[in-house]
């Protein structure tokens, strides 16, 4: 059950050790006090009844006093200094480390992964679990030993009264462990509504623009208040079952101190101790429950970010997409053979095999949904294919790290992602090393020259969240000039000018020619006159590939190609007409 937490914990094992060490020390010490209360009352009632003094005089009790303070200080201090520095410690390290897996993983996993869910397991699971490394880890560890340790020492004493004051402990422990199960499993639950709540919010501002258009706003906002308050009793329900735990135990173990008394009496009665021994327990009982309780509180806590390191752990323990970082290709042909895959249990690619030559323009056309973009995505290797094989230059994509296969791509995809930050630094993203003079270039070539001179600040405007302040063309031209620039061997063009005018279109098709020159070059284009001229046309229907060639040859073939072609062209005729 705690494997996970465990193993979370390696980074940390000797801060939490020399926490808990101190803290323990901390809590010994701080029972000392109540040891020399016990010492002065017996001390105080032997003088009153004209007994004798005892070995220690009273100043010699005030001294003590001021070292234990003395100790209490520094114990509490170190302890206090090692938890938060372990906690700010280890919540940076499982971020970099998470940061760090996530780089390696296969992009499909972002794509499949509701990123509101990924985003709280970097920020708030690494908090809870940061904490439970540093605090609660801590506090555990040091409640039990300075409990156990002192009972200990209170059964060499007396057995008889130390077994009156630990015997309600086993129990206490078996009803904090069975409540916290239980409110483990409300936790599990209300994460997954509280993450639905939080989808429910970002689909909301996203789509916002969408709600307001279509006067949905109002009852996106009912939605949403009805599963808020659904969620609510099962929240009040986790804290009740939590705190009842707790009080539960709190108080099992307290019945302890009523032992202590009926048992310390009767000893007391029949002269088998003395009243200094009776006096010393009474006030050990009251004091040594409180780390045992706050051990039991964070034996709850643990229970209860057992979740957030199990999420963790998952992430962690994601299979990544290894392969050779140091590969160097010569040739850049892109060759699929017999390759079938399926995002999920079905295929939604059947057995297709060609090959995109360098050097050479090959074209991805069929209807919607028929596999274009996939293959696009699967020659990068965002996923790993279930059959078949997918080379470059001869080396299959599969044993190439997706980072070093992917420095020889240039990719143009319809959704473009821009960052919130300058024209310059948005398009040195192609190129980390680039100098101005190369950036500038590459807006050239792209168009994007003109529309970047109109900008307030040129090419140092910040261009907002992706890129809102932006038209469509212009972001996507923005995105042809990373292309521009990274100037890499293979280039996969997706849908690369769909959002852009006429005229542009033609000026960055002709610059497109000059950056494909040599280079393999696999395009999905729905205007099929834009790839006429292309040397290798394939044309795919449900994922299967059902015709390859040339605009002449697939013409002359009259097959689906044909049709789509025909269609498009009667389409070019469509008007929207007043009736
Ligand atoms: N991330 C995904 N998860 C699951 N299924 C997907 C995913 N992306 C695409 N698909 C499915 O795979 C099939 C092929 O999709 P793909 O996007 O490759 O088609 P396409 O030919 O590029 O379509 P379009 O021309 O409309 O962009 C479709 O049935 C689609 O629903």
């Amino acid at each position: 059950m705690f494997k996970n937490i465990y193993r979370l914990s390696a980074g940390a094992n000797r801060s939490i050790l020399k926490a808990s060490f101190f803290m323990t020390l901390f809590n010994l010490a701080a029972l000392l006090p109540v040891i020399l209360l016990a010492l002065v009352t017996n001390e105080m009632v032997s003088r009153y009844f004209g007994y004798t003094q005892g070995a220690i005089p009273l100043w010699g009790y005030s001294i003590a006093a001021f070292v234990l303070m003395g100790v209490i200080f520094v114990t509490y201090k170190i302890t206090y200094r090692k938890k938060y520095s372990t906690s700010g410690r280890e919540d940076m390290r499982l971020r970099m480390e998470l940061a760090d897996k996530i780089r390696r993983l296969p992009l499909s996993y972002l794509g499949k992964r509701d990123l509101s869910d990924l985003t709280s397991v970097i920020m708030d699971d690494v908090a809870v679990t940061a904490n439970t490394l540093a605090t609660v880890m801590t506090e555990l560890i040091s409640g039990l030993l300075s409990g156990f340790i002192t009972i200990g020492i209170l059964f060499i004493y007396d057995w008889r009264l130390a077994l009156s004051l630990a015997a309600c402990l086993p129990l206490a422990a078996i009803s904090m462990s069975m409540s916290k199960a239980i409110s483990e499993g409300a936790n599990k639950r209300n994460k997954q509504k509280k993450l639905n709540i939080s989808d429910g919010l970002q689909e909301y501002l996203e789509n916002i623009k969408v709600l307001r258009t279509s006067q949905k706003m109002g009852d996106y906002q009912k939605g949403m208040a009805y599963k808020i308050k659904r969620i609510i009793p099962g929240l009040v329900l986790h804290e009740l079952l939590a705190g009842l735990s707790i009080s539960i135990s709190y108080n099992v173990m307290r019945i302890g101190l009523g032992f202590v008394i009926i048992t310390g009496s009767a000893l007391l009665i029949s002269r088998e101790i003395s009243i200094l021994t009776f006096l010393f327990f009474l006030f050990i009982a009251a004091r040594i429950y409180e780390p045992l309780t706050r051990a039991c509180e964070m034996l709850g806590e643990l229970i209860y970010s057992l979740v957030s390191a199990g999420r963790i752990r998952t992430l962690l323990d994601y299979p990544e997409q290894n392969g050779n970082e140091n590969i160097n290709l010569s040739q850049f042909d892109i060759s699929f053979d017999h390759v079938s895959f399926g995002y999920n249990q079905e295929d939604v690619i059947h057995d297709v095999s060609f090959t995109a030559r360098q050097g050479e323009i090959t074209a991805l056309v069929g209807p919607s949904g028929c596999g274009k973009s996939t293959l696009c995505k699967l020659a990068a290797r965002f996923w790993d294919i279930q059959r078949g094989s997918i080379s470059i230059g001869g080396v299959n994509v599969n044993s190439v790290s997706p980072e070093a296969l992917l420095k020889n791509y240039s990719i143009v995809f319809q959704d473009v992602v821009l960052f919130n930050d300058t024209i310059f630094n948005n398009i040195r993203i192609g190129k980390e090393n680039a100098t101005k003079e190369e950036i500038v270039a590459a807006a050239k070539l792209a168009r994007c020259d003109e529309f970047i001179e109109r900008l307030p600040q040129g090419y140092d405007t910040v261009i907002g969240e992706n890129g809102k302040t932006l038209s469509g063309g212009e972001r996507q031209r923005l995105s042809i000039a990373r292309a521009f620039l990274k100037d890499a061997p293979i280039i996969l063009l997706d849908e690369s000018t769909a959002s852009i005018d006429p005229e542009n279109e033609t000026k960055i098709q002709e610059a497109i020619g000059t950056l494909i020159e040599n280079k393999t070059v696999l395009i999905i284009a729905h205007k099929l006159r834009s790839i006429v001229e292309c040397d290798n046309i394939i044309v795919l229907k449900e994922g299967r590939l059902l015709e390859e060639g040339t605009h002449d040859k697939l013409m002359e073939k009259k097959g689906l190609y044909h049709r789509l072609y025909a269609l498009q062209n009667e389409s070019m005729t469509w008007a929207v007409k007043t009736v």
